[in-house]
């Protein structure tokens, strides 16, 4: 399989493209989706991905094929982005602690000849989040750099109580959707 570029500073996307055998570098887009002033959760997503393959473009060519994401987690309505510290994770995970959360997940993959757009939802209901537990959590400071402060793979694994969608859409890149798509 041909090696792509992963316009994306994220470890998990890393991860996900290591975990489906596929070969990739790895490049930061340098994109701020801060700039972006966008309230609806799947506007948003697909903006600060194409932001995000915007600002790729301008500093490298297509020689390899690019992929770049982003995501968002939603409850209430709200957009739950990164957390900025160990209090707004505490928020942002008691916003979805027994709630219903969607995570949505855009991806735009682009090489000479495609271009590819995805935008996926995973959705979950949670059981309440265990007191200790979330506490315990926040002071592991795993949450740090996740959409919603979320770990479907780890700390929410547990609360999962129903799941409709992809878990690789919930942690930024769904890469079953990609495979067919990349070059051999
Ligand atoms: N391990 C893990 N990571 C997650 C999960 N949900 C979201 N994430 C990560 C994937 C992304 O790195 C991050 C979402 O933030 P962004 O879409 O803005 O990407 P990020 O800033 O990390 O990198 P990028 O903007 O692509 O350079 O959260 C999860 O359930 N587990």
């Amino acid at each position: 399989m041909q090696t792509i570029v992963l316009g994306s500073s994220s470890i998990t996307r890393a991860e996900l493209l290591t975990k489906f055998g596929v070969p990739f570098i790895q490049r930061d887009a340098g994109f701020d989706e801060e700039s972006l002033r966008i309230a609806d959760p799947a506007h948003f997503v697909y903006h600060a991905t194409k932001g995000k393959m915007q600002s790729y473009l301008e500093q490298y060519d297509l020689e390899m094929p690019v992929l770049c994401a982003d995501t968002v987690v939603t409850a209430n309505g709200q957009i739950l982005r990164k957390a900025k510290d160990k209090t707004d994770a505490k928020r942002i995970l008691e916003a979805q602690s027994g709630n219903t959360v969607s995570i949505l997940s855009c991806m735009i993959y682009k090489s000479k000849t495609i271009e590819l757009i995805d935008l996926s939802t995973t959705d979950y209901l949670f059981l309440p989040f265990e007191p200790k537990a979330l506490q315990d959590y926040l002071e592991s400071d795993e949450w740090k750099g996740k959409a919603g402060a979320c770990m479907v793979e780890g700390f929410c694994k547990s609360y999962i109580k129903e799941v409709v969608g992809l878990e690789s859409t919930a942690m930024g890149l769904s890469v079953e959707k990609l495979l067919p798509f990349l070059p051999q």
